[in-house]
């Protein structure tokens, strides 16, 4: 799932500093708090302060051609959930450091250009021209809307319940983290005072100029004058097409339903109704929407295409098949976003004993059925390295940290974008709240407050233990080891919440295997299970069980208890001392060495390896596979190292020896862990059989490697299997 950033990581000592400086301001400001500063700067000052902090700002990026973002989470608060008419006016004098001022409101407006840092930010005054730092959290990226277009110069705002703060630099600032505290005013609002009112705005370049936005607040004045029907219809039809610009979907729909009956709906109306069905994964409806406008519009071509394309839609979450080729293809979009349904197989949220809720099978399953085909909730795409090395140089690269001071750990990956992302997705559409706030959130119960208005504080806790970590596609990470790197976290910037995939509880002996294409997991069973039995997977790449369950505990807060982590916590420590020695002197040393380094290695395990599965010797095992291979004569050690790989991940293969009697069937009576390597491994044993002329097997060993690949890609319609020079 998402990564924690270790000591491995070039940054670290970077973020390190950054994480103590914020540990000591957050100490500094508890010591401050309730205290009403008396040197607020004069408003030139600050003003000039600011500008000068937003030059540096640009002038850092250009250097570096590197931007760092940090986003911090403190301690959650709730947003404000009191009526305006229930609060008293403040002016920023009036505040106190560290306080949320409760029952209070501010009217400010914006007197410079914006700036994006981690928050967006700009410096506000209130009425009596008071000026002050302002810092408004999880917005939407600068590629969907510009910090100017958010706290635009001149714009005037009510902000409910003000928090003011002392910045890590000893500044004094208004901050604020959820932003449905903030109630923007339009150009025309009465509660704007005159000196403050602007006389110069433009209405008419704003909708071809795509500022969605505004658009949406200029369709909301407009329908405040006197209008005929016909007019507000085509009003509301209007802001219906702005707020799908901008993902508003509920409010499209809104906007859809000012014509109660749909059968009276424009054609415009029922395209758009349609539209937002789409985009909130209601498709039987979408479909239901577009028949009525087909039939009343026979000519309509765009509503024959979204027709069609609601039906695919459809049967993808019906029947789990999906185009892999077209998939891929559109693997090319940046971000890759699939248009996709999910497809939910034969699984079911239920309780897991001692771990909360789980997913489990509803029928039999066999290995490598299609079990959850998910789209993502919500993604933030980083590009892979190769692509980055294509673009301009002018280009700014960027990382983003996310520091959890509460938890003191730091989190390598999108989450600065992905919080707002999820937090706008929620305050836009608050049907879909519900699914996400029902995720796993531990002891912290302020998730409720989602449903309020998409609190941002409250979406990254609960964020944090369910977002995954992903590459463009599992493909392109075998394809590409390169541009995928766990210690440097490169590659692995992408993140995204999958709200099924999060209930799979973690265990290192997995039964079922997660891939990716874009922004689709695909989830399959790695072995044959009855019904009723919990999914599991690992949510760590490959470690040692020490270091795993360290990042367990510190990521997730609980240690696995799966029969590999038992077996490493009873092992004696002189025995997995001398285990590492041995696997250090296996590499560069001769065949036979090799055979004999393998044997005292098997040695220091206690249990058998159809029991507690030993990731480590597979590639002794492997390299030994190989070896063989090259020297076609030993064909039986080729199969029995190819057998050795298995068993020391887990399985218990009959039929696949050629002696003492061949069988013509191979079958796995025990499946093991999956494994990377094992398409390769199945390929191997096939071209020995072929070579043998013992083609049933050869098929057999074939059909295993297909399924390991679709175990490990998603697909298999990539498998290739006539030069198994890949995984
Ligand atoms: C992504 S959630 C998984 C779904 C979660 N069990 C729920 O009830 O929603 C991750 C959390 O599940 C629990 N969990 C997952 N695997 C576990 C395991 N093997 N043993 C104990 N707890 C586990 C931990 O509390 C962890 O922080």
């Amino acid at each position: 799932m998402s990564a924690l950033v270790n000591s491995r990581d070039p940054s670290y000592g970077q973020l390190e500093r950054v994480l103590t400086a914020q540990k000591t301001a957050a100490q500094n400001a508890v010591r401050r708090k309730g205290e009403r500063p008396r040197d607020l700067q004069p408003r030139s000052r600050c003003v000039d302060e600011y500008t000068m902090a937003a030059l540096s700002n640009k002038m850092n990026n250009m250097e570096s051609g590197h931007m760092m973002m940090t986003t911090v989470i403190g301690n959650p608060y709730p947003p404000s959930v009191t009526p305006l008419k229930d609060l008293e006016k403040v002016m920023i004098k009036d505040l106190t450091l560290e306080t949320h001022h409760r029952g209070t409101y501010l009217l400010l407006r914006f007197i410079c250009p914006a700036m994006r840092m981690s928050a967006v930010m700009n410096v506000a005054e209130d009425e009596a021209g008071t000026a002050i730092p302002f810092a408004v959290y999880m917005q939407e990226p600068e590629s969907v809307r510009t910090a100017e277009s958010i706290l635009k110069d001149k714009r005037v705002i009510i902000l409910k319940e003000p928090y003011f703060k002392l910045g890590t630099n000893g500044q004094y600032a208004v901050q604020v983290d959820h932003p449905s505290d903030i109630t923007w005013l339009s150009e025309d609002d009465t509660r704007i005072p005159t000196k403050w009112k602007a006389s110069d705005a433009n209405t008419g370049t704003l909708w071809s100029a795509m500022e969605y936005f505004e658009a949406i607040e200029l369709y909301s004045r407009a329908m405040r004058s006197s209008l005929t029907a016909e007019e507000a219809e085509i009003l509301h039809n209007n802001r219906a097409l702005a707020n799908l610009r901008i993902d508003a979907f509920e409010a499209a729909l809104n906007d859809i339903s000012f014509v109660s009956n749909r059968e009276h709906r424009l054609e415009k109306g029922l395209y758009r109704e349609a539209l937002a069905l789409y985009g909130l994964e209601r498709y039987t409806e979408a479909v239901e929407v577009l028949e009525l406008l087909v039939c009343k519009y026979p000519e309509s071509t765009s509503g024959k295409h979204e027709l069609a394309r609601s039906r695919l839609r459809l049967a993808e979450q019906e029947t789990g098949s999906y185009d892999f080729k077209a998939l891929y293809k559109a693997t090319k979009l940046r971000p890759p976003r699939m248009d996709n349904a999910t497809y939910k197989g034969p699984i079911e949220i239920r309780e897991s004993k001692g771990r909360g809720r789980g997913l489990f099978t509803t029928l039999p399953v066999k290995a490598g059925d299609l079990l959850l085909c998910e789209k993502a909730f919500a993604y933030c795409f980083t590009t892979p390295q190769e692509e980055k090395a294509k673009t301009s140089s002018k280009t700014l690269s960027r990382s983003s940290y996310l520091m959890d001071i509460p938890h003191n750990r730091i989190t390598v990956g999108t989450h600065a974008d992905l919080i707002p992302a999820i937090s706008n997705k929620l305050y836009r559409n608050p049907s879909l709240a519900p699914t996400f706030e029902d995720l796993f959130h531990d002891d912290y119960e302020g998730a409720k407050c989602v449903l309020i208005d998409g609190a941002p504080f409250l979406v990254a806790r609960t964020m944090l233990p369910n977002a995954f970590g992903s590459p463009l596609t599992s493909k392109h990470m075998i394809d590409n080891p390169g541009s995928y790197n766990r210690d440097s976290g490169i590659g692995l910037g992408t993140l995204g919440i999958w709200t099924l995939a999060s209930y799979v509880n973690h265990s290192c002996y997995s039964n079922c295997r997660r891939a990716f294409i874009g922004d689709l997991q695909i989830i399959r069973a790695a072995r044959d299970m009855p019904a009723d039995t919990e999914l599991t997977f690992s949510y760590v790449t490959h470690q040692e069980p020490a270091e795993l369950n360290k990042i367990l505990l510190k990521g997730w807060g609980f240690q696995c208890d799966c029969i590999i982590c038992v077996d490493d916590r009873e092992t004696p420590l002189a025995q997995k001392i001398q285990r590492q020695k041995l696997i250090r002197a296996t590499s560069g040393t001769s065949t036979k060495k090799k055979l004999e380094l393998i044997e005292q290695l098997n040695s220091t395990y206690q249990r058998p390896s159809t029991e507690v599965p030993r990731l480590q010797t597979w590639d002794f095992h492997f390299s030994l596979v190989e070896e063989f291979a090259e020297r076609s004569e030993t064909n039986k050690e080729v199969i029995e190292q190819v057998l050795a790989c298995f068993e020391s991940v887990g399985f218990v293969i009959q039929g696949a020896r050629l002696s003492p009697i061949t069988s013509s069937t191979i079958t796995i009576e025990r499946w093991g862990l999956p494994h990377d390597k094992a398409t390769r491994a199945w390929l191997t044993l096939r071209n020995v059989y072929n070579l043998l002329g013992k083609h049933d097997l050869a098929d057999q060993a074939k059909e295993f490697a297909r399924m390991n690949w679709m175990l490990i890609t998603g697909e298999d319609m990539t498998f290739v299997y006539d030069n198994p020079t890949r995984t």
